[in-house]
Order: C-alpha cells, then structure tokens, then sequence
C-alpha cells in the first residue's frame, strides 16, 4: 500500500497545494455604512482557498477567516455574494470564533444563522450570503463549493442586504 501525505491541512491556517491567500483590507472595500476616520489599511479579512479545480464537477475548497475588528461600529464582514450559477450551493463550517451567517432570498428577506465551533450551514445556490464576525476573536469558517458556482457581487450591490450588525461598547450586537 503506497501512503501518502494529504495535499491540504488545517493548521490554525489552511495549507497545503494550490492554496492561494487573498486579503480584504478597509480600502479595497464600499460595503461598510460608514469608514470615515478608520485605517484604510485595517485588514479586515483574509481567505485560504484552492480553486484551481476549473473541471465540471471538482470543489473548491477555502478558509474564510474575520478580524474582530469594527467600522465605526459595525461588525466585520465579508463583501457578500450571490452565486452566478443558483443551482450550485455551498457549506459553511464554523471551525473558530463567533458570528453570523446572514442569508438574503431572491425578494429580499434576510435571517442569519448563528455561527458557533462545529456549526454547519448548508446555504442554497438560491440564497445571498456573508459571514459576519461578532466576536472577540477570529472568525474562522472552512467553505466547500462547486468550481461553477461563481460570485455575483452586481446583484447584491443591485439589492443589499437590509440589515447591518453593529458591537455596542458592551458587546451588544444591534441590527441597524
Ligand atoms: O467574496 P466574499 O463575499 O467577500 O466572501 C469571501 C469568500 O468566502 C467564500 O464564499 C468561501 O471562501 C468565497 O467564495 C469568497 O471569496
């Protein structure tokens, strides 16, 4: 029996082959309610993932991981996409950290899913999503999805999701 080590690994990170980091500072974002006064350079999120599966049928596989840092207030969060294609869902595995999962449907509601250690979250291709850390610590979310789900970030500038969480001083998460 030949045995042979895994291609990919979660450490506190994810690594391993064809994994590719991309980091999502203040700056290279327009989705906060407001970032006046705040570090352009403030990292607010960065993703682990490999998509170079480009077959029909392969699976990306990627860790979302959120500072507990807020924009005047507001949560960190992920920019929040719809797939292109509807019929490809995703999974969401809460390994670290706290938060949300907020999820919008095609009319405009929205509801969240509470992210705990071992939560799982089955998101349909038909559903908007975007992670939302309301923690203290890192949010650290592993995700699994079809290589041809795409993102289609045009549709939810086109209808935003309709609530914002904020962290009072107290550690309250308010919707605004
Ligand atoms: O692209 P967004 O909406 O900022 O989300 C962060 C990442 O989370 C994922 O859903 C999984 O890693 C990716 O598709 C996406 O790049």
């Amino acid at each position: 029996m030949k045995v042979i080590p895994a291609a990919l690994k979660h450490t506190d990170l994810l690594i391993g082959e064809g994994v590719v980091k991309s980091e999502k500072r203040l700056k290279d974002t327009s989705f906060f309610a407001d970032s006046a006064g705040v570090d352009p350079d403030l990292v607010l999120y960065e993703v682990y993932a490999r998509t170079d599966q480009a077959k029909e049928g392969e699976l990306n596989w990627g860790l979302s991981l959120l500072h507990p840092v807020t924009v005047n207030g507001e949560c960190c969060m992920t920019r929040g996409h719809w797939h292109e294609n509807t019929d490809a869902a995703e999974y969401y595995w809460c390994v670290g950290g706290t938060g949300l999962l907020l999820l919008m449907d095609e009319q405009g509601h929205a509801w969240a899913e509470e992210m705990v250690p071992g939560s799982l979250h089955h998101i349909p291709g038909v559903l908007a999503h975007r992670l939302i850390n309301t923690g203290d610590e890192d949010l650290k979310v592993a995700c699994c999805w079809p290589t041809t789900a795409g993102h289609d970030y045009a549709r939810v500038e086109a209808m935003p999701f309709p609530q914002r969480a904020y962290k009072t001083e107290e550690g309250e998460i308010e919707w605004k």
